[in-house]
């Protein structure tokens, strides 16, 4: 069976800075694939460029049997790519509710229905609909971000960082939340994160990157090996 997503040597950049050097990865129908690395690696470079808000300078980009190398975003996203930025992006002014419905708004035809189903798994939001978007925590907010994108039904998500700058414990909920979507909703999920315990608790796979390539992949039992070398118990 052909992956869902499918990335060959792809290159991009902003102008002529050239940062991502040929990075490979697949992604399999309801895989979630962590990205690894520190400060300044290429990781939000790479899901830019996957979502097409970066040109591609060399490479191909496969998505659910279609080539996407060169489209729009708004066309990925109708195929069924979702993405939550660094940093959330969500609408201070608007209330939950109304973030909510701006989601749908990128799926003009979609029933409205979608924001009950979606909130199922988002309980935390269900007592703060009302509740102005720039008023939320940091969590919150990002619980939100995610629930939005959600709305649009994607296929595959691409995640930025959710854990920068959140409490641990609400990092725990939005763990646990991520693996119910996994569970009930058969998305894939491409991550990219510094935080290693966060990425080994959620993926099934992850990749390092370094100053725009990948050095090293790791699957779950590499994963829980370098997670328990760094806890020595
Ligand atoms: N708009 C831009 N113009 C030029 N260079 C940029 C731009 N945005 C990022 N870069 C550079 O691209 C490289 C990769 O940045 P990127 O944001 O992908 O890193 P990252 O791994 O996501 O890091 P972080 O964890 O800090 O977000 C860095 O050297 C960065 O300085």
């Amino acid at each position: 069976m052909s992956a869902l997503l499918e990335v060959k040597n792809l290159r991009s950049g902003y102008g002529r800075i050239p940062i991502l050097f040929g990075i490979d990865m697949t992604v399999q129908d309801g895989e979630y694939l962590g990205i690894l690395g520190h400060n300044g690696m290429g990781k939000t470079t790479t899901l830019r460029a996957l979502m097409g808000h970066l040109p591609t300078t060399g490479g191909s980009v496969v998505f659910a049997g279609t080539t996407i190398t060169h489209l729009k975003p708004h066309e990925r996203s109708r195929l069924g790519i979702g993405f939550v930025p660094q940093g959330r992006e969500i609408f201070p002014d608007l209330s939950v509710i109304e973030n909510l419905r701006m989601g749908l708004a990128a799926a003009p035809r979609e029933d409205r229905s979608i924001i009950d189903a979606v909130l199922q798994d988002f309980p935390r939001l269900v007592r703060l609909l009302d509740r102005r978007g720039g008023a939320l925590s940091g969590g919150e907010q990002q619980l939100l971000a995610l629930a939005r994108c959600l709305c649009t039904k994607p296929k595959l998500i691409l995640l930025d960082e959710p854990t920068e700058g959140i409490q641990p414990s609400i990092i725990e909920e939005i763990i646990e939340t991520l693996l119910a979507l996994k569970k009930r909703w058969n998305m894939s999920l491409i991550v990219v994160e510094q935080n290693l315990e966060f990425i080994t608790s959620l993926s099934d796979r992850v990749l390092n990157i370094q100053k725009g390539r990948i050095t090293e992949e790791l699957d779950r039992e590499g994963l829980l090996a370098r997670d328990a070398a760094m806890h020595p118990t």
